[in-house]
């Protein structure tokens, strides 16, 4: 038997989706720590993380016959069209059996926000902003050692200059709708999660 968010789920453009599930877009710049919060939010607040980077890494090692092209995107830093990402992305919200989700990494430009509105017909209940100054995030890339293949100066270099020219005009779309929530992402991790959590609890539980 399936869980109970698998049995309502709905149909959108052809399609199974999650029925009205919660989207909370992370967005930040490449090493700004969008990957480490996610895990201390699932953690503490029951979502689920779906990071698109790791979803299209994920498609590589499959062999699926997106995987070269994927691959070859990663290493320039490029962004991959928005087709194959969201149907990666639909595909990981109805295997989760949650109804609400962290967005990681996504959307990445203007053609991954549209895409995503126009497909799943789903609006962010608000986007997490971490703003990292560059310096702070190229020491973090350069001293990750998780064996990326993005992880080295060149291509950090093209990544950063793709977030300031194709993701920023995103989160400026959300600002202009009162949507963004900004965080300090240049300090500690746990300075940096005191922030967030004070996003996530809701207002009657805060202390005064
Ligand atoms: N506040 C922090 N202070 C110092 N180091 C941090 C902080 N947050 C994360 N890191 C470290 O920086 C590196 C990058 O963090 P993380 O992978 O969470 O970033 P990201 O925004 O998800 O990156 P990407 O977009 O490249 O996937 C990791 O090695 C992580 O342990
Ligand atoms: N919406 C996205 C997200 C990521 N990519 C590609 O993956 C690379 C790594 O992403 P991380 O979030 O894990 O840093 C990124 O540089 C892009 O090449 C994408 O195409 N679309």
């Amino acid at each position: 038997m399936g869980s109970v968010v698998e049995s309502t789920n709905k149909e959108v453009n052809g399609s199974v989706a999650v029925k009205n599930p919660t989207v909370v877009f992370v967005l930040g710049g490449p090493g700004s720590g969008k990957g480490t919060q996610c895990t201390n939010i699932v953690q503490h607040f029951g979502y689920t993380h779906l990071s698109a980077g790791d979803l299209l890494r994920a498609e590589i090692k499959s062999g699926s016959e997106n995987g070269t092209m994927i691959q070859n995107m990663i290493k320039e830093g490029k962004i991959v069209p928005s087709e194959v990402t969201i149907k990666l992305l639909q595909r990981a919200m109805l295997e989760s059996g949650n109804d609400k989700f962290l967005i990681d990494g996504f959307p990445r430009n203007e053609e991954n926000r549209a895409a995503f509105e126009e497909v799943t017909k789903i609006e962010p209940a608000f986007v997490l902003f971490f703003d990292c100054p560059e310096e702070e995030m190229e020491r973090r890339l350069l001293s990750r050692n998780q064996g990326r293949e993005d992880d080295n100066i060149e291509t950090i270099r093209k990544r950063f200059k793709v977030f300031l020219e194709s993701s920023l005009p995103v989160i400026e779309h959300y600002t202009a709708r009162e949507k963004v929530r900004k965080i300090d992402a240049g300090r500690p991790v746990e300075e940096v999660f005191e922030s967030v959590k004070a996003v996530f609890t809701p207002k009657d539980e805060k202390a005064d």
